[in-house]
């Protein structure tokens, strides 16, 4: 699970690791480039728990992409397993590192936590029956339920509850996965995912380097080796902390500090996704923007706004105050030449992420030409 894989990280190694991988992958890409023709590469980067990989599994479902197949489907019921395994046993981790301990509510369930962390770090674990028994007893168990229910308060554990609520499901011997279950599962390794699709006969190569800490030295040097970057934003996490910062904040700083590294000329595309989510809370009235953002009760929508069909202009609103936050730090300058280019997104709605791609992939394919001919004025910023 995101927030707990990302407490067991050593940063600085990792992050050459994860440098010296895309190193390697763009090596192995000049090596194939004789045979699949130019390829424009996409680096697809975010804050933990954005969506990345909800968006990565969205793009190898586009047609053309190389992994567009039927036999993908089969093993996808081991990954939605093993993700119900991983998020049970991050609950139970949860329970003893939480202050105050979660305690289960009938003790005898021990024998099941016990059993379940007993299978921790089994490769290619076959779940037999007694797996589901005992992740069944522990989810019945309402000192477990407060425990997740207390993780997801504080925004750690969002993918738990979902396969959790399944296991049932789950267990069936001729269980299918529905594709909301896939995106709700977890990518596990290698750490970088690649995908290779065509849009208007232009082959496409997006890397998603899963769990990359922004450390700053390995990004100008990986930058470069890029036609665009999608930088994706958790757009609902207004009101999340995480290790005491606002999410959307850190998802701020991140994202200037990206845009500060980045070579001339660059594209960025600004994912703001989950809004979907977005709109539920403030629809929802529970979570307040101005609590968190002060600035929020003195903003208004800008003048030319074109709200989608049916649209609350609270949710417009709220969701063009984070879009000028953003955008705000592409026009305070220092990288003129570089253009960012955002979109409102829904990683979970295949209809929206093919359309936000048709459009990116047409900019990409614009920006390209304009970088190949310099003498021309670029017509868009
Ligand atoms: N409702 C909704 N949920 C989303 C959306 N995008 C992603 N999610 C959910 O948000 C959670 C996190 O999404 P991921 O795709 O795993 O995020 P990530 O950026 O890969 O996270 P890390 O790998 O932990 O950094 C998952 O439960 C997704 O199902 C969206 O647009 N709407
Ligand atoms: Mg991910």
């Amino acid at each position: 699970m995101s927030c707990f894989r990302f407490y067991r990280r050593d940063p600085q190694n990792k992050d050459e690791e994860l440098g010296e991988a895309i190193r390697m992958t763009h090596r192995q890409l000049k090596d194939d480039k004789h045979l699949n023709g130019p390829t424009h590469r996409l680096l697809l980067l975010g804050p933990v728990g954005s969506g990345k990989s909800t968006l990565f599994k969205q793009v190898k479902m586009l047609p053309g992409s190389w992994f567009n197949g039927a036999s993908q489907r089969t093993s996808e019921v081991q990954k939605v397993r093993n993700s119900l395994k991983e998020a049970i046993e991050n609950v139970l981790v949860a329970m003893s590192t939480l202050h105050p301990h979660a305690e289960l509510a009938n003790p005898k369930n021990q024998f099941s936590i016990d059993y379940i962390l007993g299978t921790r770090n089994q490769h290619n674990f076959s779940f037999p029956p007694e797996f589901f028994e005992h992740a069944k007893a522990l989810w019945d168990d309402e000192g477990m339920c407060s425990c997740c229910d207390r993780c997801m308060q504080a925004g750690l554990l969002d993918h738990s509850c979902y396969f959790l609520d399944k296991i049932n499901t789950i267990r069936k011997p001729n269980y299918k996965p529905k594709p909301k279950d896939i995106f709700h599962c977890h990518l596990h390794i290698p750490r970088i995912f690649d995908a290779k699709f065509q849009m208007d006969e232009v082959n496409f190569h997006m890397l998603y380097p899963n769990g990359l800490c922004y450390i700053n030295g390995v990004w100008a040097e990986i930058l470069k080796n890029f036609s665009a970057i999608i930088f994706m934003v958790d757009s609902s996490s207004y009101d999340q902390n995480f290790m005491g910062t606002n999410r959307l904040q850190e998802a701020l700083n991140i994202f200037r500090s990206l845009w500060c590294r980045c070579p001339h000329p660059s594209l960025v595309f600004l994912f703001f996704n989950k809004q979907d989510l977005l709109a539920e809370k403030v629809l929802s009235g529970t979570s307040k923007f101005e609590d968190h953002f002060p600035e929020f009760a003195h903003y208004t929508t800008p003048d030319g706004v074109v709200p989608e069909p049916g649209e609350d202009p609270c949710v417009i609103r709220a969701k063009y105050f984070i879009h000028d936050k953003f955008l705000s730090v592409t026009s305070a300058g220092g990288n003129e030449d570089s253009h960012c280019y955002p979109q409102f997104t829904c990683a979970m709605d295949h209809s929206n992420i093919q359309w936000v791609f048709s459009e990116c992939t047409q900019l990409v394919l614009r920006s390209v030409k304009e970088r190949d001919a310099p003498r021309r004025e670029p017509s868009f910023k």
